[in-house]
């Protein structure tokens, strides 16, 4: 049997992903989650886990260093990584969404919008038929309707409570979010066995057929 590397977002998802890994049968080693080791082996399940920014998870499974991952599907539709996705693993769900101050009104010409995905942004924009500027940012999107760098942002909700905490609101609903399994094609291939038993165990703990 080969040894699965398996790319793990830190952040947000990590804990529910190993929680949910547990779930369908796999021993990670206590503090687990608490570790600040950015390669963590589990070599009794023959797992080897590597731990990276959300935004680079479909990075390292496309290249091949991680057979698999987990990757808000955020981060897919902005990053478009020649990757396989397998499984909704049904964690970490929010939406992504348009948002501005109260009462906005289109109309402007090649108006501004500010956000950190800028492709998934875009894409958005022109299925709409509008034409705007946008302007990345890395994070706090909703300073900029406060401070008019843009009118509007595109980012997600999850409770709505830092939109409402920062007078704004949710001016249209995009897509709905969760956090899917994904797999390298090659690996897929290769460790075969491997990788469809992980999906089937997944399956299980999701309540769903394997
Ligand atoms: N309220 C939320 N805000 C942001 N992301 C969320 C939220 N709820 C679930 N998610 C999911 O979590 C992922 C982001 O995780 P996290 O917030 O830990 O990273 P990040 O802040 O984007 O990372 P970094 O800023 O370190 O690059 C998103 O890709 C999304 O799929
Ligand atoms: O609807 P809510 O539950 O309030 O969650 C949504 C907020 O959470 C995220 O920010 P994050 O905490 O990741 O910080 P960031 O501004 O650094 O991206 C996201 O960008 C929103 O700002």
């Amino acid at each position: 049997m080969n040894t699965l590397t398996m790319a793990m977002p830190k952040g947000r998802i990590f804990k529910e992903a190993v929680l949910l890994l547990r779930k369908a049968g796999y021993n990670l080693p206590d503090q687990f989650e608490d570790s600040r080791k950015l390669i963590i082996d589990v070599p009794n399940e023959k797992l080897r886990f590597i731990l990276a920014k959300p935004m680079d998870v479909p990075t390292y499974v496309e290249h091949g260093v991680a057979d698999v991952g987990v990757a808000g599907k955020d981060v897919l539709l902005e990053e478009k990584r020649d990757v396989h996705e397998v499984l909704d693993l049904k964690i970490s769900a929010c939406h992504m969404a348009v948002a501005g101050l109260p009462g906005y009104q289109r109309g402007e010409l090649n108006p501004k919008v500010a956000t950190k995905y800028p492709n998934l942004a875009s894409q958005y924009f022109k299925e709409q038929g509008e034409q705007v500027e946008i302007i990345k940012l890395n994070g706090s999107i909703e300073l900029a309707p406060i401070m008019n760098l843009a009118k509007r942002i595109v980012d997600i909700v999850s409770t709505g409570q830092t939109l409402k905490d920062n007078g704004l609101v949710e001016l249209e609903r995009m897509e709905s979010i969760t956090s899917r399994f994904i797999v390298n094609a090659a690996s897929y291939r290769i460790k075969s066995g491997e990788i469809k038993t992980m999906i089937n165990c997944l399956k299980v703990a999701l309540g769903e057929d394997a």
